[in-house]
């Protein structure tokens, strides 16, 4: 039986869980705080994150990372992007020799400007064939109901995707492979930021032309990211690009849309975050991702004026009429 350990006990990480002992895996998930892993564990349930999903009753939970990571053929990892090196750090010495580690998260490290597989194999010192990404329009609360989607399990080597693919298929999670881990990793990461975005101008009262605007360029600006760091554009045709931007953009059930709406309706940017329990991961990464861009030449205006609004405190309308007085040129460029 493939064994899993699932790291981070959020909304995404409980759901995953489900999808792999549904698959038939043998699963141990990790949280830090013990009145939730105590929960998990004893009644099948995550009071905090998904409360009306009654997870399967193989499922254990512990707050030992020994205790999760021993014998685990994946360690999924589904902490806060920005939490993960220091949580790896503390793991590493823990992962067998034969370990893959997958990475659900979607984000890019402020200070390195690194995509997350870059981070786990900087740290736990692999190579990238043992580390996989899964990216795709993948709504926790929706899984959580089992409602059917699909998304993109990735790695240099397909033979490994193929085994991580096999772990966590069913009836209703259907993973397609990919070989471009930065292309998944960007779509993922950028969509966050782009869903911000869209969530502002929704929050502003703005109609479908404005939205489909910032997500049509959204994609223009992440896909020109992509091709300079060595990303396939295919990709971002796929789940992991246009199918994530579109499911964030379009549900209230993403975080990163909410904050955003948020925002557009006039929130300071404190009460925005205290308005938000669970992670937006765009708040953060659009400056990694406004790093990233800057230092590979790339000019991505939507993502520079969600930093603008966010960190910069500039008002949304101002940074809207800036984004429209930008100088015209041809669409392909
Ligand atoms: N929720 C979704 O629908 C969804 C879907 C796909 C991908 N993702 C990605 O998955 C990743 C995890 O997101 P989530 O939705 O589970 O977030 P979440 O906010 O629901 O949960 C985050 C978890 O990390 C824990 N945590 C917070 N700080 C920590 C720290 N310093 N060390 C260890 N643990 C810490 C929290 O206690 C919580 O258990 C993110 O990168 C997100 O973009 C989320
Ligand atoms: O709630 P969000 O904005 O983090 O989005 C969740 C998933 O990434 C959607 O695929």
């Amino acid at each position: 039986m493939t064994r899993c350990a699932v790291m981070g006990t959020g909304s995404w990480g409980t759901a995953f869980a489900m999808i792999l002992a549904d698959a038939g895996c043998e699963v141990v998930l990790w949280g830090r705080r013990k009145e939730l892993v105590d929960a998990i564990d004893r009644d099948h349930v995550n009071p905090d994150y998904l409360p009306d999903l009654r997870l399967p009753e193989s499922i254990r939970a512990t707050t030992d990372p020994a205790e999760a990571l021993a014998g685990a053929d994946f360690a999924v990892l589904s902490v806060p992007s920005q939490t993960l090196r220091d949580n790896l750090a503390r793991w590493a010495p823990l992962l067998g020799p034969q370990t893959v580690l997958v990475s659900l998260m979607k984000g890019i490290e402020l200070g390195t400007a690194k995509r997350m597989s870059e981070v786990v194999q900087e740290v736990a010192g692999v190579g990238p064939e043992r580390v996989v990404v899964v990216s795709g329009p993948n709504l926790a609360g929706e899984i959580a109901n089992r409602q059917p989607a699909a998304t993109v399990v990735a790695c240099t080597d397909e033979a490994v995707a193929k085994r991580f693919q096999t772990a966590c298929h069913t009836p209703y999670f259907r993973p397609y492979t990919n070989t471009d881990v930065i292309g998944c990793e960007l779509g993922g990461a950028v969509k966050n930021v782009i869903g911000l975005a869209v969530g502002m101008a929704n929050g502003m009262g703005l109609g479908d032309n404005t939205k489909a605007t910032l997500i049509t360029r959204g994609l223009a600006e992440t896909t020109r990211l992509g091709l300079a760091l060595g990303a396939d554009a295919h990709t971002f045709a796929g789940l992991a690009g246009m199918g994530d931007l579109v499911a964030t953009c379009s549900s209230p059930l993403s975080r990163n849309n909410t904050f955003g709406t948020n925002l557009g309706r006039g929130m300071t940017l404190a009460e925005t975050i205290a308005a938000t329990s669970q992670t937006a991961e765009g708040v953060k990464s659009c400056e990694s991702v406004l790093d990233l861009a800057r230092r590979n030449g790339v000019d991505m205006p939507i993502v520079e004026a969600v930093v603008d609004v966010v960190h910069n405190g500039r008002p949304t309308q101002e940074v809207l009429k800036g984004l429209m007085a930008r100088s015209a040129k041809p669409e392909r460029r």
